[in-house]
Parts: structure tokens; sequence; C-alpha cells
């Protein structure tokens, strides 16, 4: 069989003469690229295909308990507690920020976008050992905010905003409100690494399925525009953002990088080895779809104590990234793994991550501060609280063994203290906090140097432009002997060309999951409609009652375009007497860990939420994800899916889209998402959608019309035409009940370039 590859190359397999790519719905395949000259110069690193799966039934922990919601519909009002203007102007200024077309920001969507990025990655890959870089923060004396409302043309009792903010309120992203005190509970529990065969107590961490929850978006190919700013004010406020200008690249330190880590982007040398030692399990793989393996995690050499406390998990058998990168990890490879979502990534890395720890020599006794062997970087804080409840989970047995975390959001001399008192071993951190603690806490950048595994999950975003210098600064970090995990559900190409700045020059790329199809779960019934605007909330009402009355254990998850766009819908379906919250940017940490708690133990809930839920977030027993209006790619509308059908489990994906938004399909004409027909919309349901939005409060309205204009304008397919950019967003102003559109300050319109642009309201 010939192995179909974009590139129309045949691969010879060890184990099968030739395989077609799309036919490899069973067993593990192994390719060395040994024995592909023409593959390894298009991906010029050693590569695995692991086409695996076998469907198994699921069982790992028992079932959790289904809180009532003490407070529904209306009633569950107390979420949305009534915000100042400041978080939608900072919101607004966090995207005018990326749309500054002189700052080279993430924001390829052209070629001649791509060009750009090209000269990027040159730079920083030339240039990387000059001096230190500058922490590069988008400060925005903000706009006046004027206090003309729109109008409501459903005549409901709207409130105006009747004073002006000052331009200085807009949020410092950077140090936001986040109180984060979540994460008080993710201590490290003894320095001790020396841990083999010792003291085996049962510590029980006291939060071990105290999971964390969201995450953000994939920040891909695409302009970002509003989606940053979901990021900017959560931990990715942390986030440098941009690559900056240039210069800036010019100045990036990295003294730390060898000398393939200064070689051009494109990667030629590839290790010779062969990887057919590997060769895994393909008697396990039944269906492409299949998650979990027949290995057990007891057929490696693994700590003892580790596979105690994955017994106590309720984990039977490995999923199947498991079990293609155990093996290759305990050997002390690099790896860049590509796994679907849902499918127990994160056990994948912490199991050799704690071997890691077990097996380096224990700590001088002179040393007060043992180093950090394991660090582990999320984009998220929530994810990373993911990360260190996952990790105590697996080190219930190993008293020894500290976890910490550091994340924005939290006082950086808290935290300081807090690693002074409970030294630990393994440390999960967002990036830009780790890059602070680098830079500004005494003897961090000592317990680095101890650091053995570096693991970077949901590796293509952190690698992506938004991150990538904090990420560049802390590999600069840490040492370079040293093994480094990749994980993902998604690979896009550019990662591939880019990973090596982390990896090393033979990791091997594991990837169980097709191309196309294979990207999302078979068991995930993928749909979207096509509506005008003016019919999208009243579509969405539908759609939530249908499935309420066809499921009792309903657990929707309905992700917006940007944070305020969030709000308003969260605010409509509580007028709608749904049971909803609301998680996005904007809103508190603890606030947020309060609601994705909840949400996550419950059911008969629906959850609004931006981009800060779309990647990691582990929510049981998801229903139904809708995605309401364009995501901002491909990656995203996969992460995002994600959401549902985890761990083999059944679930529903609605694309909600206008018919101008519908150029979005192109790019995922591969998944298996059909058109779907629209469900009748009875004229009450119009009217009970109207009276809702009536009722919702006016600042919201203007908030949500500004954050949609700004979204969209970050859209280039839809941005080029800016005349007809804003009549599509009046156009929203209308669904929302708003005949006349809300005023934008002037300032504002200046800087998202829309200064005259007919049918626009200034103030
Ligand atoms: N071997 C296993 N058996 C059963 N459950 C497992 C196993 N390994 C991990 N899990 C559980 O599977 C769920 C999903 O895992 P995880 O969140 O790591 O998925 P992921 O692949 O990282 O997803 P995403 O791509 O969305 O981040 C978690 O609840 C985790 O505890």
């Amino acid at each position: 069989m010939s192995l179909k590859f974009p590139l129309g190359v045949r691969f010879i397999t060890h184990s099968l003469p030739c395989t077609r790519l799309a036919s490899m719905n069973s067993g593990a395949l192994i390719y060395s690229f040994r024995s592909v000259p023409v593959l390894s110069k298009a991906f010029p690193f050693r590569l695995k295909y692991l086409g695996l799966g076998t469907r198994v039934s699921f069982s790992t922990r028992p079932e959790r308990t289904r809180t009532e919601f003490q407070r529904r519909g209306r009633d569950g009002g107390e979420i949305r507690v009534s915000k100042s203007l400041i978080e939608d102007e900072a919101e607004l200024s966090d995207w005018v920020s990326d749309l500054r077309p002189s700052s080279l920001r993430g924001k390829f969507t052209s070629d001649e976008d791509e060009s750009d990025r090209e000269v990027v990655r040159r730079n920083v890959d030339r240039d990387n050992s000059r001096g230190p870089r500058r922490g590069k923060e988008g400060q925005f004396g903000g706009p006046k905010r004027g206090n003309e409302g729109g109008i409501d043309r459903f005549g409901g009792s709207n409130r105006r905003r009747t004073s002006d903010e000052p331009g200085e309120s807009f949020r410092n992203k950077r140090f936001g409100d986040r109180d984060g005190a979540r994460n008080g509970r993710i201590q490290g529990k003894s320095s001790d690494s020396s841990l083999r065969g010792r003291n085996e107590r049962n510590v029980d961490s006291g939060f071990r399925r105290e999971r964390g929850l969201e995450t953000n978006k994939g920040l891909g190919k695409q302009t970002r525009g509003l989606r940053q700013e979901e990021e900017d004010s959560s931990d990715e406020d942390e986030k440098t953002g941009v690559l900056g200008s240039i210069d800036d690249l010019l100045s990036e330190d990295s003294s730390d990088y060898d000398e393939e880590d200064d070689e051009p982007i494109v990667i030629k040398g590839v290790s010779s080895k062969a990887v057919e030692a590997d060769k895994p399990r393909t008697e396990n793989a039944k269906t492409s779809d299949s998650y979990l393996s027949k290995a057990r995690f007891d057929q490696f050499p693994l700590s003892p104590l580790s596979l105690k406390a994955i017994k106590d998990a309720g984990f039977e058998t490995m999923t199947v990234v498991q079990e293609a990168t155990l093996p290759i990890i305990l050997k002390g490879k690099d790896v860049l793994a590509k796994a679907k979502t849902g499918t127990g990534k994160t056990v994948a890395f912490l199991l050799p991550a704690i071997e890691a720890v077990i097996k380096s020599p224990p700590a001088s006794r002179d040393i007060r501060q043992p180093p950090i062997v394991v660090l582990v970087v999320c984009p998220t804080r929530e994810l990373a609280c993911q990360a260190a409840a996952e990790a105590n989970t697996l080190l219930k047995y190993h008293p020894s063994i500290g976890v910490q975390v550091v994340i924005g959001g939290t006082k950086l001399p808290t935290e300081q203290r807090r690693m002074q008192t409970n030294p630990c071993q393994i440390l999960v951190a967002t990036p830009g906090r780790l890059k602070d603690h680098i830079e500004n806490t005494s003897g961090f950048a000592t317990k680095l140097m101890g650091v053995k595994v570096l693991v970077l999950d949901e590796a293509d975003h952190l690698l992506d432009m938004g991150f990538r210098r904090d990420i560049e600064r802390i590999i600069a970090a840490v040492p370079k002997q040293r093994q480094t995990f990749l994980f993902s559900a998604t690979v896009p190409e550019e990662v591939r060309q880019i990973c090596h700045i982390a990896l090393k020059r033979d990791h091997e790329f594991i990837n169980c999951v097709q191309e196309g199809s294979g990207e999302t779960h078979q068991k995930v019934k993928q749909m979207y409609m096509i509506a005008s605007l003016d019919r999208h909330f009243s579509l969405l009402y539908v759609l939530l009652k249908q499935h309420i009355a066809d499921n009792v254990d309903f657990k929707v998850i309905i992700f917006c375009t940007t944070a305020m766009v969030t709000r308003l819908v969260a605010d409509l379906l509580a007028q709608l007497s749904m049971n909803v919250r609301e998680i996005h940017s904007r809103k508190p940490q603890g606030y947020r860990t309060r609601v994705s708690d909840e949400f996550r133990k419950s059911k008969g809930i629906i959850l609004v939420t931006s981009d800060v839920s779309a990647r990691g977030v582990d929510y049981p027993d998801v229903s139904l994800v809708v995605q309401m209006g364009l995501p901002s790619d491909r990656e995203q509308y996969i992460h995002r899916l994600g959401r549902t059908g985890r761990k083999g489990k059944e679930g529903e994906g609605v694309l909600l889209l206008a018919p101008w938004e519908e150029y979005f399909l192109s790019s995922v004409k591969d998944l298996p998402i059909n058109k779907s027909t629209l469900p009748p919309i009875d004229p009450e349901a119009v009217k009970k959608v109207q009276r809702g939005l009536s009722q919702v409060e006016m600042k919201n309205k203007e908030a949500a019309y500004q954050a949609w204009l700004g979204y969209y304008k970050s859209q280039k397919m839809i941005a080029r035409d800016t005349t007809r950019l804003v009549e599509l967003a009046n156009e929203f102003s209308r669904s929302m009940g708003l005949d006349v559109p809300p005023a934008i300050p002037k300032n504002v319109l200046g800087k998202m370039g829309l200064k005259n642009v007919p049918g626009l309201r200034t103030k």
C-alpha cells in the first residue's frame, strides 16, 4: 500500500511494506526517516506515525456527584455582578494593540504575513544570543468612554452609562486583579527527591481531584484580535503577547542556546537512528477513534508508588498517547506528541517527569532550596492548576516530591514566600509569571538550573507568536542538558518547523492522530448552521431548548468570539431563565475558578465562555459545544470542540455562522462536519428572546458591539472591506435590539483603523 502524504511520497515502514495513511485505522506504525529520505527533507526531524486505537469502554474514576445548583436561571444572577466599563475598554485596548500594523505581532493570515513571520523567525534564530530582552507590555492610554448608549429597539429598560471613564482606567493587563487564591492548595510537600522505596506514606494532597479549568485559544494562523484580549487578561495577560519590533528581536538573549538552536528554522540534520525499537503495540489498536490501549502501566519501568497512585486514580490501562510516548521518553528522548483532545496527554508527560525526579540525586543537605527538576509550562492559569492537580494525583504515595504552581493573577511575593516555605521539585507555571520569577525572585534562576525535564503543554500555542518571547527566555533559563516534551492536540506545520527552539534535533514526533477527520472524535457529531445574524440569538435559544429537552443531564458549553460578547450571551440566557454561568478573562480569577469547579461537578448547566476555556480544560460529560461566530482558526475549532467527547464519550458540536462567515468551513472541510437544517423558530421564541435582550444592560450591549467590531476587524477576510465590516457590526447591533449602533470614541476608532468609516457613530 502506498502512504499518501501531501507531498505524494511513499513510506516504507518496518512493519508493513507500505501503508496508506488514510487507511491506517488500526495498528500503530512507526516510520523511520532513515528509510524515507524524501520525507525527511520535508520533515527534517525524526517522525513517527502511530495509527492507533482500540475501542474500549472507559471506567476510571468514581462518578462525580452531581451538584444541585442553588440558583437557576435568573436567580443565577449572582454570577453576573455589574461591571465597570473598564473591562470592555480594556478588552478593546487589548485588541487594538494587536491591530497596530507597525508591530510584528502574531497576525499572520495571508501570504504576505507569512513572509513577515519568516522574517521574524529568522531574526529570532539568528539573533538570540544578543542582549537581554525587554519586557513588552501593551499599555494604552485609554480613550474616554462616552455615555451615549444605543437605542433599545425592543423598548427595554436599559440603563445608560452616565459617566466617562478616564483613560488611565484601562486595566493594566499585566497586573490584573485576579485574586488567584485558588491556588493555595497546590503546595509543595517536601524537598527530598530521593524517594524510591522510602517512606511510602500515603499522603493525600487534598486536592487531587481539584482540577483546574479552562484553557485558551490556539493563536494559530489567523490574526488574533480580540482573541488576544481574552488571553491578555487571564494568565495570558502575563504574556509578552507579541514579538515586538525587529529591534526587540535583535536584542534577544539566548546565550544558553546551543549551536543547533542557532540554525535556521528549517532543520536539516536528522538523527539517523531508526525507531523500530519502539514499534508499538499494534495489536492493541482496533479503531482510529479509540484512545485507550491495552497496555498496562506496570509493563513499564515506573515507580511502584506511582503505579499505586495510578491504580487509586482508577486508570486501568494506558491511553494510546501514554503508551506511545512513555517508552520513548523513558529512553531519554525529546518528544513532540500529538494526540486528540481528552486522551490523557497530561498523565503522559507527568508520569515520566515524576520518574525523572525520582531518579535525580537527592539534594545536598547544605542546599536550603533544592533545585526544580521538572518544569511544566501551560498557557493558562487554569491549565497549570489542572496539571498540578493531576501531578498530585500521581504523587499520592510520593510524599517527598513537592509540586508548586506559579501563575499570573496572584501576588508575586506570595508565590515567592510559598516557594521558600514549600520547596518543590516539580513546578507548573504560566509563561509570563515564570519569566517574572526568573527575573525577580532571588535564587529562582539557580533553582531552574536543576531542571532535567521541560514540558510545554499546548505546545503549538506556547510556540505561537504570543508566547514565543517568554518561552525563549524560559528555555534560555534552563539547562541545555535536559529532556523536553511538547504536547498538543494540534500541531500545525508551522509548529513542526519551529519546535527545534525547544527540542533536540533528534527528537521524535509521535503522532497519534490521523490528519483530517482523525483529528476530532468520531463519537462527536459535528454540525454547522448558516443563518443571518439577526436569527442567531433565537436560534441559539431554540437549539438549547431542544438539547435540554433531549438530554436530562445536559451540560453545554457555548463559545463566543470575545469576552464581552460572552457576557452578553450569558446575560441573555439568564434572562431566558436558563441555568447559565459565564467565564471569560474579565472575570476575577477566583470567580472563574469557582464557576469552573461548579461546572465541572454539575449537570443541567450551560457555560458561556470565551476562548479562555477552549484548550485543555477537562470538564467531564459535556453533551454539547456550541461555537457562535467565527472561530479564530481551525486549531481553535478543534480544541473548543474537544471539550466534549472526552475519554471516548459521545458529544455534539454545533458551529453557528452567518453567511459571510461561511468561508471558514474551507479550513475544516476535512473534518466530519455536516450542514444542519435550521430548526424552526416559533414566533413565541423570537418574542421571548427580544424581551430577554431588552432586559440586558445597555452597557453590556455597547461593550459587546465594540468587542464584536474589534474581533472581526482582526479577521482579514472580513476586515478588508471596512465599510462592509461596519455594516455587519451594525447588523449585530440590530440583532441585540439596537437599531442605532452604540457610539465609539474617536480615538478608539482611530486605533482600530476605522476612522471615518460610514455607519459608525463616534463620540
Ligand atoms: N490511562 C487513563 N485511563 C483513564 N483515564 C485517564 C487516563 N489517563 C488520563 N485520564 C483522564 O483522562 C482525562 C483527560 O485527560 P487530559 O485532560 O490529560 O486530556 P488531554 O489529552 O490533555 O486533553 P486536551 O487536549 O483537551 O488538553 C482526565 O480526566 C484524566 O485524568
